[in-house]
């Protein structure tokens, strides 16, 4: 089965751990040219495909620690070009026996690079830095440094306080740099990335959605054959919306979407989803109403890990039910036209795929997310991922070629056990009203004030505390809703939002009217970190 690395030219992030490396992806990506990233143990022999350019990642680890990670040296008799960035840059100079040492001073932040226009050789300017001018501004994070340059390798830019800050070999095409091009603070860090991807690895710049739609939909198609079926679970959230419809697009009526109420939805969610998917995407969706299993489950349950446990659960529970129901139908047709459920579609995207492959094994467990970890061991469903290689706003992007609709794909959003993990306390059909409400206006606000789309999450949260208030001359003892809007690029870290005090003030006005049993609402000025988007 051809995947995307045989399709487009690839380059190969080895990830050392660094938090950057997902970025240093993304950068290529931006360039419209396609990459992967894989763990830096990993072993050049098992690797599928060639890449046509390799990029050494940062770590927090110094080269010459004992358990140190390094790269397969096989990279280095590939034939294509080389790029080490920070550690990736030292892991160059250790394996061709130069020295790296702590630095006197660490350096952490700007920093300016001046860029040596001629080596000792002779040669031309170097090819990495070209046109980028005699200096450049940079992002240092870096607590060592070469001390001695690798034999067969000269200087191409020095700091102030690092004379090796950027080196290239002699003959070959392999180019370390002290600094991060990957991050915002290098201004001039994506042209370095461009030169290196484009013009040293000669990628072609093709990695484009519009590419990419019509190989995923000829792939999906090889996949499931002439009569595979496919059932996924779709909650009308952007991922699972793009990756039903991308499934639409191949397999037509042979992929049934499936959406769960669980009673903890939005204000008039589960119809909104219907009319959307089954109307306005011609995907055949069936809504089913679960929520009286979910909300007897939830039952009395306050602890945040319990509650997301449940709801996981239960989730597999209804889905497998239906999965049964949909089998059985199909067997009563005809000659079973219409072939066995073989496949269960998933939403993943590459984030979670790059969590799961760190070579430090993922990182400690915050959050149980619902539809991580619960599949069956036993399971006889195979599953089907096409946005597996893709990041949030590629996925978006695909959403807009096929022609979601806008407001969708801009959609915030929305956690699969949904309310039950905005309601502190225990969970009830009177408690999830509240909050439907409250939600709804907040929302509702947010979109007149046209702020939507400049926030990335906003939600509302009811708290398990009561206060006094005075409304018409009488005192109220009612509960209190907490506000929470953040802005953020890929919810690792969030800032809250700094709404307008008017806005602010007439949300709050509306919910103390209109949402009996408030009387009160406070906004949430937490930042990730510390704190986290959702509250439980
Ligand atoms: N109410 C639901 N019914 C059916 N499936 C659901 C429901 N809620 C969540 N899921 C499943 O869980 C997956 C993960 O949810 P998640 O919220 O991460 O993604 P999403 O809802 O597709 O997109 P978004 O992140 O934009 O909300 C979904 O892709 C979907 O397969
Ligand atoms: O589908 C989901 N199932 C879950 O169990 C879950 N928990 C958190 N989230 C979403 O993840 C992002 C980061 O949230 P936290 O900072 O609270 O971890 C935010 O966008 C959260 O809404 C979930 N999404
Ligand atoms: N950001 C990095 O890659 C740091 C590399 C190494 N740990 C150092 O401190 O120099
Ligand atoms: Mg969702």
């Amino acid at each position: 089965m051809a995947e995307i690395h045989d399709q487009f030219d690839t380059i190969l992030i080895l990830d050392f751990g660094s938090q950057y490396s997902h970025l240093i992806t993304r950068r290529c990506r931006e360039l419209n040219v396609y990459a992967e990233l894989m763990p830096c143990t990993s072993k050049l022999a098992d690797l599928k495909f060639k890449p046509k350019g390799i990029i050494l990642s940062g770590s927090p680890y110094s080269v010459y620690d004992d358990d140190a990670p390094h790269a397969d040296p096989g990279i280095y008799t590939l034939g294509v070009p080389i790029l080490g960035i920070c550690y990736g840059l030292q892991e160059i100079c250790w394996n061709y026996k130069g020295h790296v040492a702590k630095c006197d001073h660490r350096e952490y932040g700007l920093a300016e690079v001046q860029i040596s226009r001629f080596n000792e050789l002779g040669n031309s300017v170097d090819a990495l830095f070209e046109g980028l001018g005699d200096q450049m501004q940079v992002w240092m994070s870096h607590g060592d440094q070469l001390s001695l340059i690798p034999p067969d390798f000269h200087v191409i830019g020095r700091t102030s306080t690092a004379p090796y800050a950027a080196i290239a070999h002699n003959s070959k095409p392999f180019y370390g740099i002290q600094f991060h091009p990957e991050v915002t603070h290098s201004p001039q860090g994506r042209q370095l990335i461009g030169r290196f991807v484009l013009n040293i690895c000669q990628c072609q710049a093709n990695w484009t959605m519009e590419e990419f739609i019509g190989k995923e939909i000829d792939r999906i198609r090889e996949i499931c054959g002439e009569k595979g079926r496919v059932i996924g679970a779709v909650s009308g959230g952007v991922d699972s919306t793009v990756a039903a419809k991308l499934m639409h697009e191949a397999i037509g009526d042979r992929f049934h979407a499936i959406m769960v109420d669980n009673g903890v939805l939005r204000l008039n969610e589960a119809q909104q989803v219907n009319d959307m998917l089954n109307k306005d995407l011609g995907v055949n969706l069936t809504v089913v109403d679960a929520s009286e299993l979910f909300l007897s489950r939830l039952a009395g349950v306050e602890d945040p890990e319990q509650k997301r446990k449940i709801i996981g659960n239960t989730f597999i529970n209804v889905f497998e039910t239906e999965a049964a129901k949909i089998e059985e139908a199909s067997e009563k047709e005809e000659n079973g036209a219409k072939g066995k459920i073989e496949w269960l579609l998933q939403g993943t995207l590459y984030p979670d795929v790059i969590e799961s492959i760190s070579f430090k094994g993922p990182s400690a467990t915050i959050k149980t997310h619902h539809n991580v970890g619960g599949l069956l061991k036993d399971m006889k469903l195979k599953l089907i991922e096409p946005l597996r290689e893709l990041f949030k706003d590629e996925v978006r992007a695909l959403g807009r070629l096929l022609s979601i609709p806008a407001p969708l794909v801009q959609r915030h959003p929305f956690p699969g056990p949904g309310l039950a993990i905005r309601i502190l306390g225990p969970v009830t059909r009177e408690q999830v009203k509240i909050l439907q409400q409250a939600d709804h206006i907040y929302i509702e606000e947010i979109r007149k004030a046209n702020l939507y789309n400049q926030i990335s999450q906003a939600m509302a949260i009811l708290l398990p505390v009561k206060a006094v208030g005075v409304m018409g001359d009488k005192r109220t003892y009612e509960q209190v809703i907490a506000l929470r809007a953040v802005t953020s690029e890929d919810f690792m870290t969030a800032d809250w939002y700094a709404f307008p005090p008017e806005i602010l003030r007439r949300i709050s006005s509306r919910i103390t009217n209109e949402v009996s049993g408030i009387n009160r609402v406070t906004y949430d000025i937490s930042s990730k970190p510390p704190a986290t988007v959702e509250w439980l």
